[in-house]
């Protein structure tokens, strides 16, 4: 049996628009309505054909739904779920997909009191935005992570699961605080080290840009590829973590500072070390299965 029938989404970009792809696919009974803010947006959803009905309103998209989930940037979460707030039916689950938790949980108790709201996070991607970058496939053998408030009942907890294993996704249950811990390391830094890196490179007098996009075959191409991502989303992400990132980020500049001593004073063993290190963290990635090295996984997309 489905865990849900008829389910709304708001949103519809990338992940939006993985998520009704994916459930055509492997749900093909469920209903699927849809809005989104951008009239550009909802008319290339029409000819794109992925959902049953596209509507003009966040409210009209939901009035029938059982499962609603928001798609839309971090920021715009708690905008959202009030627009929706008159028109969702009472048993209606509320859920979420955004890459900061706690935040948005907030968000989604205050507009939205009473409600049953189950918040979840796919932890997969692509640095491509809008309807035409999402695929079907997006959430297979990837981590969902489901943050359910402490009070939050069984049923709806294990129905929103129950979805996100049908389309393909592992899924785990975490603290929405600990969840913006975890991603602060191991997504959004890395995402500011390569927005950075990559400003820094563009920024250089004495390497012309052409240079840069010249010689970028190696290590500099991938943290181009992150550094490529969605400029909104990732303001946001950035504004509603504050407090994880800027801890993680103090402990990086600390352990940044330490290699900058070890290459000044030539402690090729510090170095020699710490690469040891991080080449067995990449290989157990590996041999998790967790490498990005499938053939058709985002770049196929471009
Ligand atoms: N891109 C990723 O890799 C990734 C992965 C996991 C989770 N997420 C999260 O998913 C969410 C969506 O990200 P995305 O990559 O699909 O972004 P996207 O830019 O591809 O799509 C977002 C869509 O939301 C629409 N939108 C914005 N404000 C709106 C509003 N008020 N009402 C209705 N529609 C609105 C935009 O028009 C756009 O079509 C974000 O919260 C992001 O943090 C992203
Ligand atoms: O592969 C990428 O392009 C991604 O950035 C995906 C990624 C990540 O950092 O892992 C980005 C943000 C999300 O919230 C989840 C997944």
């Amino acid at each position: 049996m489905l865990p849900f029938e008829r389910v709304a989404i708001i949103g519809l970009g990338l992940i939006g628009s993985s998520i009704a792809r994916a459930v055509r696919q492997y749900m093909p009974t469920v209903k699927l309505t849809a809005h989104d803010a951008s009239a550009e947006v909802r008319a290339r959803v029409e000819e794109l054909d992925f959902v049953d009905d596209v509507t003009d309103t966040a409210g009209a998209a939901v009035v029938d739904a059982d499962l609603v989930i928001l798609c839309v940037p971090v920021g715009a979460m708690g905008a959202v779920a009030a627009a929706i707030a008159a028109d969702l039916p009472a048993e209606a689950i509320v859920s979420d997909v955004g890459s900061s938790k706690a935040g948005v949980v907030e968000a989604l108790a205050a507009a939205l009191p009473g409600r049953t709201i189950i918040p979840a996070h796919p932890v997969a991607g692509t640095e491509n935005s809008g309807p035409d970058a999402g695929f079907a496939s997006l959430f297979q053998g990837r981590w969902c992570i489901v943050t359910p408030p402490e009070d939050a009942a069984a049923g709806p907890v294990a129905r929103v699961r129950a979805f996100w294993e049908g389309l393909g996704a592992n899924v785990e249950t975490m603290d929405p605080r600990h969840h913006d811990l975890v991603l602060a390391v191991t997504s959004h830094l890395p995402h500011l080290i390569a927005y950075t890196i990559v400003g820094t490179a563009s920024d250089m007098e004495t390497v012309t840009r052409s240079e840069v996009i010249k010689f970028s075959a190696g290590g500099f191409r991938d943290f181009t590829r992150i550094a490529a991502s969605d400029p909104t989303m990732w303001r946001d992400v950035f504004l509603a973590n504050k407090d994880a990132v800027l801890e993680m980020l103090q402990r990086f500049t600390e352990d940044l500072t330490a290699l900058q001593r070890a290459i000044r004073w030539g402690d090729g063993d510090a170095l020699f070390d710490l690469f040891t290190r991080t080449r067995a963290v990449r290989r157990s990635i590996i041999a998790e299965g967790q490498d990005d090295e499938r053939p058709d996984f985002g770049r196929a997309h471009e």
